[in-house]
């Protein structure tokens, strides 16, 4: 079976001489979410980046059978999309962020714009989690973590190109009740059909969550990876 997203043997080097983590193997099909598990430095966040595309790899990744060159890397990555834990680091504005984003050409022409060339609704969903627009114009570096990381994601949600995103403790941030709204959300796009969203690959530490979320649950080790059934109660 082809899947949305293959996984194929890959590994991801450390230094020279060492690998991070070497075969692992496995499919991503629609309406997974695949929450990632393993001890703090196994390179959960490494292998999300080698998926996008971001860090060099061996082995193979296939989004829908086809390497992300065949599609032209910024295109893959309009469909395979990396949301990073920190987006803090990041230059300038969310605004300014949002407009060099939608400026490229490999995003969709379907984005939704006012007169003024502002894209709607990554801000519309940023509001629906208590972002004030005018924060989209304060530097990244002057919102708190919180902030940033759910406008960050509103922006990867709003845009709706991509099929498959991948999510780095995407509410590491945030307070409990900011936690429900955003995993309530992104669980209404992976069931709405006017959402491209079909699958998500969720790194996260908490247990709790990794049960509200997942549907699938994938332990990395530096040797490979493996499926485990389901998460027992606590
Ligand atoms: N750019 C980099 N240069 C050198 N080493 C790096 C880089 N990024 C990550 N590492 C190292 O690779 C290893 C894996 O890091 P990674 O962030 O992928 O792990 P993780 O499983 O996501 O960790 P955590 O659960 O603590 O977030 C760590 O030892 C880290 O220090």
């Amino acid at each position: 079976m082809v899947g949305l997203l293959q996984v194929c043997n890959l590994s991801c080097a450390k230094d020279r001489d060492h690998n991070l983590f070497s075969n692992l193997n496995f499919v991503v099909d629609e309406e997974d979410v695949v929450v990632l598990q393993g001890k703090s430095g196994v390179g959960k966040t490494s292998l999300l980046k080698c998926v996008a595309h971001l860090n060099m790899y061996g082995g193979e990744v296939l989004y829908r059978g086809r390497t992300p060159k065949s599609y032209g890397v910024p295109t893959y990555r309009t469909k395979v999309s990396y949301v990073p834990q920190r987006p803090s680091l990041l230059s300038g504005t969310p605004r300014d962020f949002l407009k060099t984003v939608t400026s490229f050409r490999s995003r969709a022409p379907k984005v939704v714009r006012k007169s003024d060339g502002d894209v709607t609704y990554p801000i519309e969903v940023a509001n629906a989690w208590g972002i004030d627009e005018e924060l989209w114009d304060r530097n990244w570096s002057n919102l708190s973590g919180g902030e940033s990381q759910r406008i960050a994601l509103a922006i990867a949600i709003g845009l709706n190109t991509a099929e498959v995103l991948l999510l780095d403790e995407p509410t590491s941030a945030l307070d409990p009740y900011s936690t429900t709204l955003v995993e309530g959300f992104i669980s209404d796009e992976l069931r709405s059909a006017e959402s491209e969203l079909k699958a998500i690959i969720w790194i996260t530490h908490s247990e709790e969550q990794a049960r509200r979320v997942g549907t699938r649950f994938l332990h990395v080790t530096p040797t490979g990876c493996e499926e485990e059934p389901s998460l027992s109660e606590p």
